[in-house]
């Protein structure tokens, strides 16, 4: 379903155009698919990466990779999401990837998100991915803990301490017992704080669902 929805991105790819291209597994597709479209009808396209994995994986795959010191407004941007409500705000960040992702998104001309189906929720429930500078961390635990969230650092089991970010930086996985967008926004101005996983939805101009009888655009 995810290749489904990639898929369906392809088509609003045009000659020239300058991509954002987001992070993740169904990024990841777009971006194979993307390497074989360029290649076979000799498309001049350049890419703006949101996280090393992509990076890696555009050169790998013939992309020509570009920034945006060269271009600041690309002409799209691609990504996925971990969660999409109805209202089209989402939850980015699950592979601690928001912080570029946001920037190169809000860059755009233009932001189309790619996911299957079980990425649609009826109201955004996942505890929120948090990019924090390392000096500041603790103030903002404790600054978050005084507003109501419960902040948990991010560990893998691959690696000793926290994870860090392509930034260099902390990311942290914080529990709101209530994903209210406009409050989120609000709370987590904490200096410290270098960007939150919640995208609303006046960035996004539309979804694309990929599911098992094809894709759903969805637009607000
Ligand atoms: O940091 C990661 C990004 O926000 C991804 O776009 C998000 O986690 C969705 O990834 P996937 O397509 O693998 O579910």
């Amino acid at each position: 379903m995810k290749e489904i929805a990639a898929e369906k991105a392809l088509e609003f790819v045009e000659n020239g155009m300058i991509l954002g291209l987001g992070s993740g597994s169904t990024v990841r597709i777009f971006v194979e698919k993307l390497g074989e479209l360029v290649r076979k009808e000799r498309l001049k396209v350049e890419v703006i990466p949101t996280s090393y994995d992509t990076e890696i994986l555009a050169v790998k795959n013939g992309l020509k990779v570009s920034s945006l010191l060269e271009h600041p407004e690309p002409d799209l941007c691609v990504d996925g999401a971990d969660q999409v409500d109805r209202k089209l705000n989402l939850i980015k960040g699950g592979g601690g990837a928001l912080t570029r992702e946001k920037i190169v998104a809000e860059a755009s001309k233009k932001f189309y998100v790619v996911v299957d189906e079980s990425k649609l929720v009826e109201r955004l429930n996942m505890a929120i991915p948090v990019e924090i500078l390392p000096f500041a961390y603790g103030f903002v635990e404790r600054r978050l803990k005084e507003l109501g969230y419960n902040c948990n650092l991010r560990t893998s089991v691959r690696k000793l301490g926290p994870v860090i970010s392509d930034n260099g930086n902390y990311i942290a996985d914080v529990e709101a017992k209530e994903v209210d967008v406009e409050k989120i926004e609000r709370d987590f101005r904490v200096p410290g704080i270098i960007e939150h996983g919640v995208f609303p939805s006046e960035m996004v101009d539309l979804v694309i669902v990929g599911r098992r009888d094809g894709a759903e655009i969805i637009r607000k």
